[in-house]
């Protein structure tokens, strides 16, 4: 018996389309954003998943993320555990700042070290390892039981809390994780043992 875990990135935001730092804060999606969730729904719905349980962040674009995409696969009447466990990394200081003001005032490879390294965090803000740090322990706790017990679980969030989750689940080395990019609009779909580990992998 497999379980199956679904892991969705939320859809363009507005501090995307603006190329901020957004962490934390709290963006709605933007009309592209709300049809990248949209026709993620429907591929899902193509695929003929119906998951038994639903996770999303405390933020708004992961939480109208999964809204959206329930709409589309014509899911109602079920709960959504939305949690501070899968928000997005926190930016600390960095967010709210363009992206390319920041490369301008600290260089091109010091904000891809912040960006993309491991474990060094952004000046007030959080490591991958940091993100992993809460992330993990979450999914173990609150959703590996539920995957090797054979359930289908849908998880909406973010592009860093999403690579921390993906890195454990594909036994990725720190290395491996920074060049992996989770897009938005293609939700990943893995099949879990029951005794916990990787027996499957689709991009939809
Ligand atoms: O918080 C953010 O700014 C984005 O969601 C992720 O940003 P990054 O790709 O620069 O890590």
């Amino acid at each position: 018996m497999t379980g199956t875990l679904i892991l969705v990135r939320h859809g363009q935001s507005e501090w995307n389309l603006k190329n901020l730092f957004t962490g934390w804060r709290n963006p709605d999606l933007t009309e592209k954003g709300i049809e990248e969730a949209r026709d993620t729904g429907k591929k899902l719905k193509a695929a003929g998943i119906v998951p038994d349980l639903y996770y999303t962040s405390a933020l708004r674009r992961a939480q109208h993320t999964l809204d959206l995409m329930l709409e589309e696969m014509g899911i109602v009447d079920v709960t959504i555990v939305r949690h501070t466990a899968l928000n997005e990394r926190d930016y600390g200081d960095l967010a709210g700042l363009n992206k390319d003001d920041a490369r301008a005032k600290w260089g091109e490879e010091q904000v891809h070290i912040w960006r993309r390294s491991y474990d060094v965090p952004p000046p007030g803000g959080e490591s991958l390892k940091d993100t992993a740090a809460r992330t993990l322990p979450y999914y173990e706790r609150e959703i590996l039981p539920a995957l090797k017990d054979g359930k289908t679980v849908l998880v909406a969030a973010h592009g860093n809390s999403l690579r921390a989750l993906v890195m454990a689940i594909e036994g990725l080395t720190s290395d491996e994780i920074l060049a992996r990019e989770i897009a938005t609009g293609e939700p990943t779909v893995y099949k879990i043992g029951s005794d916990g580990s990787l027996a499957e992998k689709v991009v939809l």
